[in-house]
């Protein structure tokens, strides 16, 4: 039953985020996935323009939760024990001689979710920070210009350019997280972001520790 507490916003999903982390900082990827779903749910509502990216980030889900269901699930109980697991056991392609031998990894799965979480990041910022008539797909393709887009081909990075055109105003997008007011929504920006942050950053040492920052 839904009410005003539990009804589907974007605080819930950004705080969310907040889950994936337990007591020893290790990210929890089933709070991981749960919380890219929720993600996934607002940029469905968006639009069909941007579908072709939804369909991207469900399939990279449906990576991470086939490894969570298969018989080394335990060693998917984190990022932490995921990287410990398939960098021991040799079953992350470190550079793109090896591409094709394990495509699916967790390793170079979940590094697209998390160049996109830094994406999200930045972007959500570039919304709370701007002013009332700042241009949506401009603080977009701001956010996106400095993450994603190096890793994109170019045919990608026309496409998205396409999608940024169908974006709604700054107040839309505000009052589309459902959560209020335009301010109350920027309020609820400075609230949450820190918890995207965390995870990101978290997840950012780990995989520069590992030196995974650039798999193919
Ligand atoms: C009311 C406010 C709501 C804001 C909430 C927004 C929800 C955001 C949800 C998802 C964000 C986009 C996630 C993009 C993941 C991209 C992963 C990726 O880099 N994939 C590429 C590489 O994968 P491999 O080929 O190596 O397996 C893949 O090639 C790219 C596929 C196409 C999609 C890339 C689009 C990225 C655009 C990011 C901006 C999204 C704009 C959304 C508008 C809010």
């Amino acid at each position: 039953m839904d009410g005003p507490e539990t009804d589907f916003n974007l605080k819930v999903v950004l705080i969310s985020f907040k889950q994936c982390l337990n007591e020893e900082e290790e990210v929890l990827l089933d709070h991981y996935i749960n919380s890219w779903k929720g993600l996934v749910r607002f940029l469905n509502s968006l639009g069909a323009v941007f579908s072709f990216i939804s369909k991207d980030v469900v399939s990279k889900l449906q990576i991470m939760e086939h490894l969570r269901k298969s018989p080394q699930y335990e060693h998917y109980t984190s990022l932490q024990s995921m990287v410990a697991y398939e960098v021991g056991n040799k079953l992350v392609d470190l550079d793109r001689r090896s591409r094709s031998r394990y495509p699916n990894s967790g390793c170079r799965t979940v590094l697209r979710l998390h160049r996109a979480l830094r994406w999200l990041q930045l972007f959500l910022e570039g919304l709370r920070t701007s002013s009332e008539d700042a241009r949506t797909s401009t603080l977009c393709s701001d956010a996106y210009n400095a993450t994603l887009a190096a890793y994109h081909t170019w045919i990608v990075r026309q496409a998205v350019t396409v999608a940024f055109c169908a974006l709604p105003t700054r107040k839309v997008f505000l009052e589309a997280m459902n959560v209020g007011s335009s301010e109350q929504a920027v309020e609820m920006l400075g609230e949450a972001l820190p918890f995207i942050e965390h995870v990101y950053d978290i997840s950012q040492k780990l995989y520069a520790d590992h030196s995974l920052l650039d798999l193919p």
